[in-house]
């Protein structure tokens, strides 16, 4: 049956509101609960369907209890507006750059809260001195292992649902990786859920942990992922040579040589399987370029390295998130790249991961135009009419939620991407801009479409605060929530796919 075309998405689906997972939140509405007993079986077991949907309701639940940085969005206001007087204030007195004025606004509730984090640690770490409890119950486990499923997903066969093991790789640590990733870590509550194996250098990490006066926390040198513990904070150091200087603000050939050695020990720790899922600071593009990295990226890389023919740069914040068609391209060659094609793949990829990374059933996704008012009907370009509107109601006639191609300015302006659960755009800056004017504080960059999970600060080196404790942590611990999560959902996923599939005995009398 053909369905209506409709450029008004409010008809198909209730508008998602400025977070658009809140439609999964539970006890949302209604008609959800409606909707559930329809679908609970004749024999009283939930459906796969419900599962899922009470899967995707815990994991919500658990986010939204978590805090400082994900807050509900309530709360998130709050903040806002017990804030606001405050910055407005001090972005009129000062002629410093918004950078600086974003740290100051932080820095008292990350202050607070890294504090709390330190001395739940130090109580914890009393506790488990004197407690008679074996060590650690996951290193008592068989080494983890893993497998490849049908789908070509990492499957790991040993390790705790609750407690996850985050590889983290250090990148240029001339940048403020180091900072953000040792500022993360003070979170107790994150080392609660999961167990962080930093990929980088003990002799770095001390120059840093001294540098930002958190001499009391002690770090676990681990020579291989088979020796970390699970009650502290692990390094294992990657690069023989450690005599280079550190030079905060500096690009050097030797961060950049070290940046990649990291990212590759890390890289096939996650495609044995020995994580859960990675996360990755910002790396410099140029110094790590060399014979075995030529790539514009991580995403390129790990695309290589997972093997798979594209994946999805998908940057994600509780307010929006949005993916590209063409990723680290150059300006002058997007147009070349925008094919029906890939605009299909990237779709594709797009809506996979809405459904087992995010846990949303049918996901409403925005298509961007690609010229000034998408074209203004063939004036002002021809890529709509030609490329992109068909493109959009085929899939709509396929009975998927595809909306657009919306013209970027007025859409972001708007705040139209608050209908929808994502967006596409056309291109790198078309649609990172925008995300990072609206979320950069706690955006992450999540790779979609690969076997393995990896996710990174939507922020870059930051050279010109590096080693200056001014680097602002919130989107490095959102990338290690959102890769916790990420995992998570998708395990779900994978096994209420795999059960489904599986045959049902018949009861013959
Ligand atoms: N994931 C990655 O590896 C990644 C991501 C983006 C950029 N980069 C690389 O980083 C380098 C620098 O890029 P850029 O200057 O365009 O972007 P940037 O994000 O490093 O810096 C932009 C501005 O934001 C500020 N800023 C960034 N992160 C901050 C934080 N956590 N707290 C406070 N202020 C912060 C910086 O001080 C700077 O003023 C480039 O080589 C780029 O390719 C890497
Ligand atoms: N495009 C990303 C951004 O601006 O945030 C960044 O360059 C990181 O890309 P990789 O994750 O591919 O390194």
């Amino acid at each position: 049956m053909e369905q209506r075309q409709s450029d008004d998405p409010n008809e198909t689906r209730t508008p998602a509101s400025a977070n658009p997972k809140s439609v999964e939140r539970p006890g949302n509405n209604q008609s959800a609960s409606a909707k559930q007993s329809a679908e609970q079986p004749a024999n009283g077991q939930p459906g796969n369907e419900q599962r899922r949907r009470e899967a995707s309701q815990r994991h919500t639940q658990q986010r939204d209890n978590r805090q400082p940085n994900n807050r509900s969005t309530n709360q998130r206001d709050e903040h806002q507006q017990n804030t606001r007087p405050e910055r407005e204030s001090k972005d009129a007195q000062s002629s410093d750059n918004g950078t600086n004025q974003r740290n100051e606004r932080n820095a008292p509730r990350n202050e607070r809260d890294r504090n709390q984090g330190q001395r739940d640690r130090q109580q914890t770490t009393e506790r488990e001195t004197n407690s008679p409890e074996p060590a650690n119950r996951l290193q008592q486990s068989p080494e983890s292992t893993a497998r490849v499923d049908r789908d070509n997903a990492i499957v790991r066969e040993a390790g705790s649902p609750e407690r996850l093991v985050i590889g983290i790789s250090l990148g240029d640590y001339n940048g403020i990786g180091p900072e953000v990733i040792l500022k993360a870590l003070q979170y107790n509550r994150l080392q609660k859920i999961c167990t962080p194996v930093i990929y980088g250098s003990m002799r770095v990490l001390n120059r840093y942990r001294n540098l930002l006066n958190l001499k009391d926390w002690n770090l676990n040198g681990a020579p291989t992922i088979a020796q970390i513990s699970h009650k502290m904070t692990n390094v294992i150091t990657c690069w023989p040579d450690q005599n280079q200087d550190i030079q905060p603000g500096h690009v050097t050939a030797e961060a950049g040589q070290a940046a990649f050695a990291c990212l590759q020990r890390a890289v096939d720790d996650l495609k044995a399987g020995k994580l859960d899922a990675l996360v990755t600071a910002p790396i410099n593009k140029y110094n790590i370029q060399s014979e075995e990295f030529k790539f514009p990226g991580h995403t390129e890389y790990l695309a290589q390295e997972f093997d798979v023919q594209d994946n999805l740069m998908f940057m994600v914040s509780e307010q929006l998130r949005v993916g590209v068609v063409t990723g680290h391209v150059p300006l002058g060659r997007v147009r070349q790249n925008v094919t029906r094609d890939r605009i299909a793949q990237k779709l594709t990829l797009m809506m996979q991961s809405l459904r087992q990374d995010f846990g949303i059933d049918k996901p409403k996704i925005a298509v961007l135009g690609l010229n000034p008012h998408a074209g203004e009907e063939g004036l002002l370009g021809n890529e709509e009419q030609e490329i992109i509107k068909p493109l959009i109601a085929d899939w709509r006639n396929k009975g998927q939620l595809v909306f657009g191609p919306y013209p970027a300015d007025g859409f972001f302006g708007t705040r139209a991407y608050t209908k929808f659960d994502a967006v596409l755009a056309m291109y790198h800056d078309q649609g990172l801009i925008p995300f990072k004017a609206i979320a950069f504080e706690e955006g992450v960059n999540f790779t979609a479409g690969m076997a393995a999970v990896r996710t990174s600060p939507d922020h870059g080196t930051a050279y010109d605060i590096a080693g200056k404790n001014l680097a602002d942590e919130t989107s490095m611990l959102q990338a290690i929530y959102t890769a916790v999560d990420v995992a998570r959902h998708r395990k779900e996923f994978l096994e209420l796919e795999a059960n489904s599939l599986k045959k049902q005995p018949i009861d013959i009398k």
